[in-house]
């Protein structure tokens, strides 16, 4: 896997995931299975834009559930081509919506993948329809645990800010001592 800061990357082709990703949890890792699945299929490589820090850590100062050399290796261990990192900061937060598509539109995403309630952009301006707009747009159902609550960072957060350690991980899908 290779990785670039934003506004490096030009591709001619690609599946992109875009979104914080912060501790990589088994949700995360069934939307990337998926578009890697697709970029196999497309033969083209499949591409990761995330955010350092996860832009919840950085405005609502919650805790990081894994640390960036720690996301990389997942990332890595789920066969993502490239990674894009972009630094989130109140400059990189501060960049309009069409700023941001002008530099996905520099990887020719074939096709990107995100949540439903994907947004970006300063004051989270621009959301799935305007990537829409802009490119095929694939979005997953979200993935739920056992007992069918949605899995999410801030519910594995939660967890283990109540030292339910075994429980955060079995969401995860990863040990928290690699954090
Ligand atoms: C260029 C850009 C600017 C952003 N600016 C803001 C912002 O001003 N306020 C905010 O709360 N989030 C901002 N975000 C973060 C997004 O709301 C969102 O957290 C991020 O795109 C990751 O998506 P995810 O939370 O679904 O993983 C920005 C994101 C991008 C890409
Ligand atoms: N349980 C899930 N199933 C499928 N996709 C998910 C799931 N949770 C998050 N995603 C998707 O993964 C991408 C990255 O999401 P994000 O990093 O915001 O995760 P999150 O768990 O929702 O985090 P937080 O709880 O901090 O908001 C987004 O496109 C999001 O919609």
């Amino acid at each position: 896997m290779r990785i670039y800061s934003c506004d490096t990357l030009n591709l001619t082709a690609s599946v992109l995931v875009i979104g914080a990703f912060d501790g990589v949890h088994r949700g995360h890792q069934q939307l990337i299975r998926q578009a890697k699945t697709q970029a196999d299929w497309m033969q083209v490589p499949l591409v990761v834009y995330t955010f350092d820090p996860p832009p919840r850590v950085h405005f609502q100062k919650k805790l990081q559930l894994a640390s960036l050399p720690v996301k990389l290796e997942r990332l890595q261990r789920l066969d993502v081509d490239h990674t894009v990192v972009a630094p989130f900061d109140s400059f990189y937060a501060s960049r309009e919506a069409k700023v941001f598509l002008n530099e996905i539109r520099n990887m020719n995403p074939l096709s990107i993948w995100v949540g439903k309630d994907f947004k970006f952009g300063v004051n989270r301006n621009g959301d799935i329809d305007t990537l829409k707009q802009n490119f095929h747009v694939n979005s997953l159902d979200l993935v739920c645990c056992q007992d069918g609550e949605i899995i999410s960072s801030t519910r594995i957060r939660h967890l283990i800010a109540n030292n339910m350690t075994a429980k955060a991980e079995q969401l995860l899908g990863w040990q928290t001592v690699n954090v």
